[in-house]
C-alpha cells in the first residue's frame, strides 16, 4: 500500500501558496491546510481578548486557550476559533499587521505545528500544506517540497488586486516586504528554502501555469516511489 503523499508548499506573500495548494489538493483528491489562516486565527483571538501582542510572554501565556479547528476540504476549507466561524476576521488589516508579531513566539508555533503534524498524520489520501517552514519544520520528511517565489512588485500587484483597491501599490508593497522581513528573520522556524525544496519563481507565470507544474511535480515523485 503506497504511503499518503505528503506536499509542503512554503513562500512569502503573495507567491500563491493558497491558490496553488488548494487547486492542486482538489485536483488530486488530496486534503489542504492553510498554516497561515492558523496563526491569523490564533492572532485575532489574542486581539479579541485583549492579549497585547507587542509582549511575547503575555502571548506565551495565552498561547494554549483558543481552540483552533482546520477544515481541510481543499474545495471548502474552514478555520473556527472557539467554535466560531474566524474566515472573515483573520483577513483584516489589524490581523494582518500583527500575525508576524504572534506567529514569532515558540509557544504559538509549538501548539500550532503540533496540531499541523497531527492533521498530516490523519489525511488518509494525502495533503498538500502551505505556509512558511512546513518543509523546514513542520513536515521535514514530506515527499516533495516547494518553495514558491515572485518579485515583491508582482506579489504586491497580486495582493492590491485582492484588496480591490484599499490601498496604495506603494503602501501594500512595503506592508509586504516588511512582513517577509520579519517572517525571514526571526529566531524560531523563519521563513526559508529548505535545501531539499524545489525552486518554483511565479512572477511571470498564471496562476495556471504555476498549478500545473506543481501537479507535474507531484506526478514525477509518484511515479519514482
Ligand atoms: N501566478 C499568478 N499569477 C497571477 N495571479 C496570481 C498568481 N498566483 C496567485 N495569484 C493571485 O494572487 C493573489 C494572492 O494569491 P495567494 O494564493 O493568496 O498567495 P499566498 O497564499 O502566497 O499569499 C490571489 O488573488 C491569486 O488569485
Ligand atoms: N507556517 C506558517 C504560516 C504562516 N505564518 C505566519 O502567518 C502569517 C500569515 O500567513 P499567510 O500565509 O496567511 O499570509 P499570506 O502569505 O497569505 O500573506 C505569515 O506572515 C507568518 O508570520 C507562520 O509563521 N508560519
Amino acid at each position: 500500500m503506497e504511503s499518503p503523499v505528503i506536499v509542503a508548499i512554503d513562500g512569502p506573500s503573495g507567491t500563491g501558496k493558497s491558490s496553488t495548494s488548494k487547486a492542486v489538493a482538489a485536483e488530486l483528491g488530496l486534503s489542504y491546510l492553510d498554516t497561515g489562516a492558523q496563526y491569523r486565527a490564533i492572532t485575532w483571538w489574542m486581539l479579541s481578548n485583549g492579549i497585547d501582542v507587542e509582549d511575547p510572554d503575555e502571548i506565551a501565556l495565552a498561547a494554549t486557550k483558543p481552540v483552533i479547528i482546520s477544515g481541510t476540504d481543499p474545495k471548502a476549507p474552514t478555520i473556527t476559533v472557539d467554535g466560531a466561524d474566524a474566515s472573515a476576521p483573520i483577513r483584516t488589516p489589524e490581523v494582518t499587521a500583527a500575525v508576524s508579531a504572534v506567529s514569532a513566539v515558540p509557544e504559538v508555533r509549538r501548539r500550532l505545528v503540533d496540531a499541523q503534524r497531527c492533521a498530516a498524520a490523519h489525511a488518509a489520501q494525502g495533503i498538500v500544506v502551505e505556509g512558511r517552514d512546513i518543509g523546514t519544520t513542520v513536515l521535514p520528511d514530506a515527499t516533495l517540497k516547494i518553495f514558491l517565489t515572485a518579485s515583491a512588485e508582482a506579489r504586491a500587484a497580486r495582493r492590491n488586486g485582492e484588496l480591490k483597491g484599499g490601498q496604495s501599490m506603494a503602501a501594500t508593497q512595503e506592508a509586504l516586504v516588511r512582513r517577509d522581513a520579519a517572517d525571514s528573520g526571526r529566531k524560531t522556524s523563519p521563513l526559508i528554502k529548505a535545501d531539499d525544496a524545489v525552486e518554483v519563481d511565479t512572477t511571470g507565470l498564471s496562476l495556471d501555469q504555476v498549478i500545473e507544474c506543481v501537479v507535474t511535480l507531484i506526478e514525477e515523485k509518484r511515479a519514482v516511489r
